[in-house]
């Protein structure tokens, strides 16, 4: 990078750095959206690039806690608002920008760093792996049928107003994070996002609704959605747009989808991210008319490699030397012993030959348990080095429950 210059956002100047993100990415956000990502920014761990007296670069970090496989929420730095100006591209902007972010995440004292990307290209280099994938769906309720547990019929559904119902179903939301890897722990004022409805954002569907699912005189679960109605010569085929939906059990979960397929004059529902294995895929009828779609969601990247690989827990005992490679964070490269187990794990340097060679981008791919060493090693992105050693690996970072988030930032 030359003859720019990169420091920390002052407060006064957040208005032409964010106008600079929108420019951009093309489109300009409702004043409540910004208002919210003003509120949300961390000042002190954001940049703004100038070349003179332009902003050419901006970029922040989010101080987060994600859950990781075994339940334990671990400090996280989630990098967000990245953009460069179209008349400063390929210069090493973004790469500067990167060097900083990922010392001041390492600084923090945060083993992690994640992202949600506009494009799955850009942070490979950077030693992002995807962990976590998505799923969206856009199924054909006048065919496909749904079978429900029981208990079922015992979930009583409540109309609620979104915003009126948000503390609650946010503190639902806070006892679903350490079940799933990947979810985060959100700070106050996060939950508002959810809720976040402006017109402009619509695309033809209603105003954001909320129902409630109630059992035992306690809230278990919610779905937040739209319909967004159409009709043609045979008459209505409107579209239930799923926004959220948590649940606390089976029962609560089926009867939210159940009523979401059963409103009446529409003949699809469409959600734009579930988990790669939520449950609602073994419900259906007929998978073939649920309209799947596979895409990247979490990249994540380890930033300490030891206290990464230390602070999740392992699906069966593991005890392996990993040879690491990191060009971007070189106080990562050597080889690591891990030790583990469902109960704990310790990563500590080591100088025993090296049984399994990987990049941090193959760590941050694996680390929640969403992508297989052994698929990566198919790659040719993980080698083995000790017969034996990748199927033992593979088997202990594998998790039964696939890592999601179910918003971006
Ligand atoms: C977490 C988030 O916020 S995601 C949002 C990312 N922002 C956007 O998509 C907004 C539109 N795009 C942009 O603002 C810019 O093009 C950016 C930020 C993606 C890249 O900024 P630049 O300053 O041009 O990147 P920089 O010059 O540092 O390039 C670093 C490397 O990444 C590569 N690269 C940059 N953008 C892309 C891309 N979109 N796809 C693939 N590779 C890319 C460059 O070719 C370069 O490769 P090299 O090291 O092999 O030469």
């Amino acid at each position: 990078m030359t003859s720019t210059d990169l420091r920390t956002l002052r407060p006064g100047e957040w208005d032409d750095w964010y106008g600079k993100l929108e420019l951009a990415f093309g489109e300009s956000e409702p004043p409540e959206a910004r208002a919210l990502w003003r509120e949300l920014t961390e000042f002190e761990r954001s940049v703004a690039v100038r070349d003179g007296e332009e902003i050419v670069g901006t970029a922040g970090t989010l101080s987060f806690r994600m859950s990781v496989p075994g339940g334990a929420i671990v400090p996280t730095g989630g990098l967000t608002m990245v953009s460069v100006a179209a008349t400063h591209r390929r210069r090493g902007i973004l790469t500067a920008m990167m060097r900083r972010q990922l010392d001041d995440v390492r600084a923090a004292g945060e083993p992690l760093a994640v992202l949600t990307a506009s494009e799955p290209a850009i942070y490979g280099r950077f030693g992002y792996g995807v962990a976590a994938r998505h799923v969206r769906a856009r199924i054909d309720t006048a065919r496909v049928r749904l079978e429900v547990p029981p208990g079922t019929d015992g979930v009583r559904l409540r109309n609620a107003d979104p915003v009126a119902a948000l503390e609650e179903c946010e503190a639902l939301y806070a006892r679903r994070v350490p079940s799933r890897p990947g979810m985060l722990e959100r700070r106050p004022g996060w939950e508002r996002q959810g809720v976040l409805d402006p017109e402009g954002w619509r695309e033809g569907a209603s105003a954001l609704r909320c129902v409630l699912a109630e059992a035992d005189g306690g809230l278990r679960g919610y779905a937040r959605y739209a319909v967004k109605p159409e009709w043609d010569a045979a008459g209505p085929k409107g579209t239930v747009v799923v926004h959220d939906l948590e649940a606390l059990d089976p029962a609560a979960y089926a009867a939210l989808w159940r009523f979401l397929f059963g409103i009446d004059l529409t003949s699809a529902v469409e959600a734009k991210s579930r988990p790669v294995d939520d449950p609602l895929l073994h419900m259906v009828s007929d998978v073939r008319r649920c309209g799947l779609l596979l895409r990247d969601l979490l990249h994540l990247r380890p930033v300490e490699v030891g206290a990464a690989l230390a602070a999740r827990r392992y699906a069966a005992p593991v005890d392996v030397v990993l040879e690491v490679e990191d060009s971007f964070c070189p106080w990562n490269t050597g080889r690591w012993r891990l030790t583990g187990d469902a109960s704990g794990a310790s990563c500590e340097r080591t100088g025993d030959a090296a049984e399994l060679a990987l990049g941090p981008r193959e760590l941050g791919e694996a680390y929640l348990g969403g992508t297989s060493l052994a698929a990566l090693a198919g790659a040719g992105r993980v080698r083995e080095l000790r017969p034996g050693a990748l199927a033992g690996a593979a088997t202990a970072f594998a998790w039964p429950v696939a890592p999601w988030l179910p918003h971006g930032f």
